[in-house]
């Protein structure tokens, strides 16, 4: 148990811009934010830091139970505190079995709860397999519901039909939860792989090919139609496009209970990228060219993108090697880094204000899924929070996830995070790491169900 611990002198990142005051912490929560505080029993110096929240990451897979040699809590958690975060929101894949029932939620759960470093929500799968699950996956607390709308890659997960995500949104919003949808045409990337297919295709344009923009327009049009119709909560995950954003915004004007994520991949790299660098840069849907990836950037210093996300998703060197570049596993590895691209490509290239990149990696992402205690530097909040040298330039060479490939490797950022606090106690340290064991699940807070 911490006992009064007085973070002072830092430049904290409030809602209304950074400020310099002091931060006292007590069991764990904020109890006094102010200037020039009185002494503490404990005393954190962060003269010449800023005081981030700490990073709510609402999109990772760490892949435990059942592929945790792709990833999992140990390596994925070390790397997301290295990062400035302190909460993460894991995906029902590609752990496996996946998460489509209450006993392998539970399952998950015990195993976080044993070797996370950071407190942790669950995400319940909505696929045709488990509709009659749904229920069951609320009450045991999933953070929301996850349906892919093209093939996820694995048979053990498929993609919801229309009618299985019209229903699936019925049901959740019987349960006030969000459903998020990785949002791709499956008529669209099949038929368009088939065809590259069957001509022997191979090379890492005729991929990028297969995934043009029109295929996450259509789907995020038809999710928006739903979301709609049914009055659930949609969350479009890894939303590539600025046309895909401005479409969701619209939607979002109009009065649907939608929100927008997009992840640093999107905003850091392009397609040169990707032939660049190859398999690290594989993932769906794919990266963009520069003039849209301009069109991302534009939409996002407009205020119309509400989360980023890493879909931190490694895989073993094994599935991220072959020539046939449709054949690679996709998923990209960036548990450690959102906080740095936002900081290098948002705030110190784009003016993107401090208090938006706290927003879009923190407050925003716990206020849409019910985490009340996260996310703000506010008394009564939980202290969790990452202290950041805004001006250090160093290249990103100690990666803490579970696999060398990491296309942020050696990469030069400006904001270097040196410690991250969660609930008042250190997880991260300049390198060090705090034992696991300290972890919580969190599920949403109640919402008025109608
Ligand atoms: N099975 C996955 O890990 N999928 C993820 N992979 C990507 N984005 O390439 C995702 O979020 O769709
Ligand atoms: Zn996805
Ligand atoms: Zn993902």
């Amino acid at each position: 148990m911490s006992v009064d611990l007085l973070l002072r002198g830092g430049m904290l990142v409030t809602p209304g811009g950074p400020r310099r005051l002091d931060l006292r912490v007590q069991d764990g929560q904020i109890v006094e934010v102010g200037e020039e505080l009185s002494a503490g029993v404990q005393e954190l110096d962060a003269t010449g830091l800023h005081v981030f929240p700490g990073v709510v990451d609402a999109h990772v897979h760490l892949n435990e139970p059942g592929r945790t040699d792709w990833e999992g809590f140990e390596t994925g958690t070390r790397a997301l505190a290295a990062g400035g975060a302190t909460t993460f929101l894991d995906m029902p894949l590609n752990s496996s079995p996946p998460v489509l029932t209450r006993q392998r939620l539970e399952e998950k759960a015990a195993l976080g709860l044993q070797k996370s470093l950071l407190d942790f929500g669950l995400w319940g799968g909505l696929t045709p397999l488990n509709l009659d699950q749904l229920d069951e996956l609320a009450q045991a607390g999933v953070i929301g519901l996850k349906a892919f709308m093209s093939h996820s890659g694995l048979d053990e997960f498929p993609a919801a039909d229309d009618l299985t995500l019209y229903q699936g949104m019925q049901t959740a919003r019987r349960h006030g939860l969000v459903v998020a949808t990785h949002a791709e045409s499956n008529e669209f990337t099949r038929r368009l792989t088939e065809l590259a297919r069957a001509e022997g295709k191979t090379g890492v344009r005729d991929y990028l090919a297969t995934r043009p923009v029109i295929t996450e327009l259509e789907a995020v049009q038809r999710a928006l139609l739903f979301a709609h119709e049914t009055g659930a909560a949609l969350h479009l995950v890894h939303l590539s496009s600025g046309e895909a954003v401005a479409l969701a915004f619209e939607g979002k004007q109009k009065g649907i209970d939608v929100s927008i994520e997009t992840c640093p991949h999107y905003l850091h790299f392009t397609d040169a990228d990707v032939e660049r660098l190859g398999a690290a840069l594989k993932c769906a849907p794919p990266l963009r060219s520069s003039a849209v990836q301009g069109d991302l950037w534009r939409e996002l210093l407009a205020g119309h993108v509400d989360v980023v996300g890493s879909d931190h998703s490694p895989a073993p060197p094994g599935l991220k090697t072959s020539k046939d570049f449709f054949q690679l596993w996709g998923g990209i590895s960036g548990a450690q880094s959102t906080l740095n691209v936002l900081l290098e490509d948002g705030h110190h290239a784009r003016r993107l204000p401090l208090e938006v990149v706290a927003a879009l990696s923190a407050l925003n992402p716990a206020q849409r899924f019910g985490l009340t205690q996260k996310g703000r530097l506010e008394v009564g909040a939980d202290a969790d929070f990452a202290l950041v040298n805004l001006h250090e330039s160093f290249p990103l060479t100690d990666l803490y996830d579970r696999w060398a490939q990491n296309p942020y490797r050696g990469v030069t950022f400006r904001g270097r995070v040196q410690v991250t606090y969660l609930r008042g106690q250190a997880v991260y340290q300049h390198g060090q790491f705090a034992a696991p064991g300290q972890a919580r699940l969190l599920r949403p807070a109640q919402k008025e169900s109608t």
